[in-house]
């Protein structure tokens, strides 16, 4: 079965005044951007689908990961990778460390080998027993995407995370985590307010407006 994740009937409340009203299908290995002004509703929206919504907001809808409702789901149970502006790698973990922080147990010599033939391939080879803090901005960026790939996630969530790069850092790792998203044809939905970003999906753009109910597709 092709992986999916699916959004229906959502609408988003926020202290009874509708933020956003949204149905939305993502296949596999195509990316959904979702552009707006500050405050018309992005982070709430990836809150909802992770299961972090605070209470200041309520939600009607549901959302389906693979065929399965996942609506009523713990965050961790929903197996959503998020990848945000910032790297969040842990300082007293090595870059191996990190990956495997967030991988499904199992065997401690399969394991080493996924994060070596994955760090082989996004170019750092042999970076494993480093430190994050000895690494590029680019190369933290690189190790955050494996750490979420090979958590084995149902669906990617990108939260503005190029925009810490600059300029040709960013088309490269933006590059690099797209083709990851294809190969592994898992849905993803990303926030951004980089016309580029949006444009490099070649995918759906939906922009939220301010004013509940407006949205906008490309
Ligand atoms: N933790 C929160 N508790 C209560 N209200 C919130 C919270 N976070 C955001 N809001 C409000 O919810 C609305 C949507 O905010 P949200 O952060 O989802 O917008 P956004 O499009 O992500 O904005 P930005 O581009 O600035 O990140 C805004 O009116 C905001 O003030």
């Amino acid at each position: 079965m092709q992986s999916s994740l699916q959004i229906k009937n959502l609408q988003l409340f926020r202290q009874s005044e509708l933020l956003l009203s949204l149905n939305e299908q993502v296949k596999g290995g195509e990316i959904l951007t979702i552009m707006g002004p500050s405050g018309s509703g992005k982070s709430s929206l990836l809150n909802w689908l992770t299961g972090t919504l605070n209470n200041s907001f309520q939600a009607n809808g549901e959302v389906w990961l693979n065929g399965e409702n996942v609506t009523d789901y713990q965050p961790h149970l929903r197996h959503m990778g998020v990848l945000y502006q910032d790297a969040l790698l842990f300082s007293h973990l090595t870059v191996a460390g990190n990956i495997a922080f967030a991988m499904p147990k199992g065997n401690k010599k399969q394991r080493q080998e996924k994060i070596n033939h994955a760090l082989e391939q996004v170019g750092l080879k042999d970076m494993g027993e480093r430190h994050p803090d000895s690494l590029s901005g680019g190369q933290q960026a690189r190790i955050a995407l494996l750490r979420v790939l090979l958590s084995e996630p149902k669906a990617i969530l990108l939260d503005e995370p190029f925009s810490k790069l600059d300029t040709q850092l960013r088309i490269d790792t933006r590059q690099l985590v797209f083709d990851q998203i294809r190969d592994h044809k898992l849905p993803a939905i990303m926030v951004t307010h980089d016309h580029s970003d949006a444009e490099a999906t070649n995918g759906k753009v939906l922009t939220l407006a301010k004013e509940q109910g407006h949205q906008h597709v490309r």
